[in-house]
């Protein structure tokens, strides 16, 4: 794999987000190195999903910026952001009556740019067979199409991949599977990757940054290891320790 330069950066300077009269997002202020692996845990209705979708435009803040390598993503057409940026969310939403290959050309249809090589290499990259793309999405298993539309959204090149709940609705077989291959494409490609889980022990396992947000704020910002170590503050402990006792009770039934 030839060396790449990293992923873009990602900025938010005093986002906020209402709804009625509460703040989804409030105030979030947060610099994203290029090429980090950013995991944004917290509990559910915390504000992760709504911060996530201000990347692409999906949410538009009432206050604040979010910008990537330095450039307001408000000052590009949605439709041009988005092909640089890929999002896989959970029952990823490929196209029921397009075949496998069709949906995972898509991005590379909208860019004006057929390349029937480029849907083999992405089956590929996703650890797929290549005969796949002759399938319907419906002929697949849900793992499977998630690597679909992982494939998909990196289909045109994109370099920041943004997941939310990537593998919720899958077995934890699955799931391990898949984050396995998506750390590994992190790295391959160098990309900035930033997903929203509500499972702490996926973030420590697969981030290299963890972000845990409450009521619409990030209340703790800490790698792995130091949030393991309980350096990172009430709001982080209290989440650590759900798989933390669980690892203990499976230990404990060992003995
Ligand atoms: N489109 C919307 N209209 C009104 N309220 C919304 C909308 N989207 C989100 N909210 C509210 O904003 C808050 C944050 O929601 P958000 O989806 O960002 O949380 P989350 O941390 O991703 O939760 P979950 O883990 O359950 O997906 C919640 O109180 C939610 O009800």
């Amino acid at each position: 794999m030839p060396e790449q330069s990293p992923g873009p950066a990602v900025s938010f300077a005093g986002v906020t987000k209402r709804y009625g009269d509460g703040a989804a997002v409030d105030g979030v202020t947060l610099d994203i190195a290029g090429g980090s692996f950013v995991a944004l845990v917290g509990t559910s209705g915390s504000g992760k999903s709504t911060l996530l979708k201000t990347v692409n435009r999906l949410v538009v803040p009432d206050a604040g910026r979010v910008a990537i390598d330095g450039r307001d993503v408000a000052d590009e057409p949605p439709a041009r952001l988005r092909r640089r940026i890929g999002y896989v969310f959970q029952n990823v939403g490929l196209f029921p009556h397009l075949s496998v290959g069709d949906n995972i050309a898509m991005p590379l249809v909208l860019a004006g740019r057929r390349d029937p090589a480029r849907v083999a290499a992405m089956l590929d990259l996703v650890e797929l067979p290549r005969a796949f793309a002759g399938r319907m999405p419906a002929e697949l298993s849900g793992g499977q199409r998630q690597r679909v539309g992982v494939a998909r959204a990196l289909a045109a090149e994109a370099r920041l991949l943004l997941m939310d709940e990537p593998f919720g609705a899958l077995d934890p077989v699955t799931r391990e599977a898949l984050a396995g291959a998506i750390r590994r494409l992190h790295a391959d490609l160098s990309l900035t990757t930033i997903m929203v889980t509500h499972d702490m022990a996926e973030a420590l396992l697969n981030a290299t940054r963890v972000l845990v947000m409450q009521a619409g704020r990030i209340v703790a910002d800490a790698a792995p290891a130091a949030m393991l170590a309980g350096e990172a503050g009430d709001a982080a402990d209290a989440l650590v320790a759900v798989p933390r006792a669980q690892a203990e009770r499976l230990t404990a039934m060992t003995r």
